[in-house]
């Protein structure tokens, strides 16, 4: 199997934080500045949410930022919350990607600043998909029921603002994980996983075309055992196959949020 590296999208540059707090501040400040942006240049904003530890981290630091008034004059009704992975597992796992985003964020935004909850898309639990090819097939379906006419790279997909992605220490993004035949699945904006090297096993992720077709993508990486996968991801000749993070740019913009741990080998 051999994955392409997309050269047609934009060139990763990053931008360096002293710590995780930091990092996730300055995330989350960036994140509803472009929102309010393009809430106000577009009429609507599509955001892609990720798990982990920095990802969470970044929806912790933008609650505290609607709480304190700084996230003021966003028009949440305009906003659209979509995940780049999932892991099948029942409603209100606390393993759930969604579950966490709900905790950090979303539950507040929703309580007290007017985002309504059906412009939540949550990829499907364990129950309302049995399999993950189900489950990738329910979100395609979600996805292609939000998508412009004019689609991005021709799949049925909403505009997405920005992507947030974390990385993990095998290099994987979203569920896509090294040597796993996803990497290579194209022409579609879903694909489930069956057997993730990372608990829980079964998962369902967006392709890297739905990836790709994001105007932004943001990777938010900290701690020491990030180092050997960011390295890799920033050699020249990497395999996408060994390092699946390599491959996560956006159409315009690609920004690595590194911590000075996670930077340390670069
Ligand atoms: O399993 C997952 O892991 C990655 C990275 O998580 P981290 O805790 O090592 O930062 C995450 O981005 C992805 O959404 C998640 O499902």
């Amino acid at each position: 199997m051999t994955v392409s590296l997309n050269t047609a999208a934009a060139e990763p540059r990053t931008e360096l934080f002293e710590d995780r707090d930091s990092l996730c501040r300055a995330v989350a400040e960036r994140l509803v500045a472009l929102l309010r942006r393009t809430v106000e240049e577009e009429g609507a904003a599509h955001v892609v949410l990720t798990g982990g530890g920095a990802g969470i981290g970044t929806l912790a630091a933008a609650a505290e930022l609607f709480r304190s008034g700084a996230a003021e004059g966003l028009d949440l009704a305009a906003v659209h919350f979509w995940w780049g992975d999932e892991r099948l597992l029942p409603t209100g796992d606390p393993e759930r990607n969604a579950q966490q985003a709900d905790e950090a964020l979303l539950d507040l935004l929703v309580a007290a600043y007017g985002l309504p909850v059906e412009n939540i898309h949550r990829m499907p639990s364990f129950a309302e998909a049995e399999t993950p090819a189900a489950g990738a097939e329910i979100y395609a379906a979600q996805l292609a029921a939000h998508a412009p006419h004019d689609s991005p790279a021709g799949l049925a997909l909403p505009r997405f603002a920005v992507i947030l992605l974390g990385v993990g220490p095998d290099g994987h993004i979203a569920s896509l994980f090294p040597g796993k035949t996803s990497l290579a699945v194209t022409g579609r904006s879903t694909v489930g996983e069956e057997d993730s090297p990372k608990p829980p096993p079964a998962r369902v992720s967006l392709t890297f075309d739905a990836i790709h077709s994001a105007h932004r993508v943001w990777t938010v990486v900290t701690g020491e055992d990030k180092a050997d996968a960011a390295e890799k991801a920033f050699q020249v000749g990497t395999p996408v196959e060994e390092i699946p993070a390599k491959n996560a740019r956006g159409a315009a913009e690609t920004v690595w949020h590194l911590d000075r741990a996670a930077a340390s080998k670069l």
